[in-house]
């Protein structure tokens, strides 16, 4: 029951490391129970915005930055690994030891985020896990993520209104905050270890926003032995690589940036070594502005890259991808798709491009707070690259420029994959 649940939940400590159990969902559950779950999640923060005091509700919305700022020094002290197996927790003082920071600080900021059902506190001044700061741990990549989007993500954004206000609104808050543009700045020596953190960020973030869902609504068991994707700046190749584990009849071309294939192929050489033994993943290096993508793949797949980029980088890059298909080749987008927050009767040139996963009335139709991290990513491109998620028609039109005739739509969550033909 609900009352099971809230009891259940945040409130007591996680066993152990590795124990799921009633503890957690994995990442990737079927589409139907990921919307069933994302209705109860809509529901409930629309009745609190419902019932609670508006200037509550607003303050608390403006308070909201110390927690991402607290979540940043507990990741980064790794608080959730020293307390990994103690489920009867550890005192402060001991946390303050290991981590070498203040002790009573440390103990306000746990207190925070306890409140805010992040870590349990078991006794006074002794604090465990529970099931969401396991995500904080080291191997998970999602620590990672919560470290990008609490670091230079948080910076970026307290330049927002300064940007919007500037009289030369070229550069982006993130300029502002550091002078430099994002990628640019991964390269300096300051910036060198948040770059390297970036592709692990980039695996966390698809963990959570269902990058698994890939191999279970495409219908990859169709596709004949040997069917070969292209991953055009697939990063580290964390998405194909679960796709090929999920249907080993499929083969891979990895590319991106030089810097970023060599990472690839440690990453591969350590997680999926048969891969690369039986020769079933290419690295192939490339600049997507300059260079043709690898010749004559059945598929080009293409995750996250184009919100990075405004229309025209966009057009270059889908561009070079179009040059390297045979007429049978495929190109399938994996992007997040932005929804209206109001219902309308969508003007979609067919049936078939239309977006047919809305939330049911009363719900805001986009899910609402279910997937506020949609709109979320948008702010995060405009502070950190100054560009931009799209529509739906925004991507059929841009991909028509590039000849690229509208083939289906899978929605897939959070993200969508949207599939098109050479024309
Ligand atoms: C947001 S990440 C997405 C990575 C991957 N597709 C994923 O979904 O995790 C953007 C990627 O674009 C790559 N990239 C940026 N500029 C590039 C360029 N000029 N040529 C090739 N790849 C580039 C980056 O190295 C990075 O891996």
């Amino acid at each position: 029951s609900v009352q099971e649940i809230i009891s259940i939940y945040p409130n007591i400590p996680h066993p152990d490391s590795t124990s799921l159990g009633i503890y957690d969902l994995p990442e990737n559950v079927p589409p139907e129970l990921t919307r069933a779950i994302q209705r109860v999640e809509a529901a409930c923060a629309q009745l609190s915005c419902a019932v609670a005091s508006p200037g509550h509700v607003v303050l608390n919305k403006t308070l909201l930055h110390a927690e991402p700022a607290s979540l940043l020094v507990v990741t980064q002290a790794r608080i959730a690994d020293y307390l990994l197996g103690k489920p009867d927790g550890l005192h402060i003082s001991e946390l303050a030891r290991l981590s070498g920071l203040d002790e009573g600080k440390l103990g306000r900021i746990l207190r925070l985020l306890v409140t805010s059902h992040v870590f349990c506190e078991v006794k006074p001044n002794v604090f465990s896990n529970n099931r969401l700061s396991m995500k904080l741990l080291k191997s998970d990549p999602v620590s990672d993520t919560v470290c990008l989007l609490t670091d230079e993500s948080l910076m970026a954004s307290s330049y927002l209104n300064e940007s919007m206000i500037a009289k030369d609104g070229s550069k982006t808050p993130f300029e502002r905050a550091t002078g430099l543009p994002f990628f640019e700045y991964h390269k300096t020596p300051e910036g060198k270890a948040k770059g390297d953190r970036f592709p692990r960020a980039m695996v966390g973030w698809g963990n959570v926003t269902g990058k698994g869902l890939l191999a279970m609504v495409y219908p990859w068991e169709q596709q004949p032995v040997d069917t070969t994707i292209c991953d055009v700046a697939g990063g580290n190749g964390h998405v194909t690589m679960a796709l090929m584990k999920a249907h080993p009849h499929l083969k891979v071309v990895l590319q991106d940036q030089e810097q970023v294939i060599i990472m690839g192929k440690q990453f591969w050489n350590q997680e999926y070594p048969e891969a690369v033994e039986r020769e079933r993943v290419q690295f192939v290096p490339f600049n997507f502005f300059q260079d043709t993508a690898a010749e004559g793949c059945d598929f080009y797949y293409i995750r996250s890259i184009l919100r990075d980029w405004p229309d025209e980088q966009s057009f270059l890059i889908l561009s070079n991808v179009r040059k390297a298909m045979k007429p049978s080749s495929r190109l399938i987008i994996h992007d997040t798709v932005l929804r209206q927050a109001v219902r309308t009767t969508s003007a979609s040139p067919s049936q078939d491009a239309t977006l047919k996963d809305v939330a049911p009335e009363p719900l805001l139709p986009n899910y609402g707070a279910a997937r506020i991290r949609t709109y979320e990513l948008d702010m995060i491109m405009m502070n950190l690259l100054g560009s931009a998620a799209r529509t739906l028609d925004e991507f059929l039109v841009l991909c028509g420029k590039c000849n690229f005739k509208f083939e289906k739509l899978y929605e897939v969550g959070e993200t969508d994959l949207i599939e098109f033909s050479p024309i």
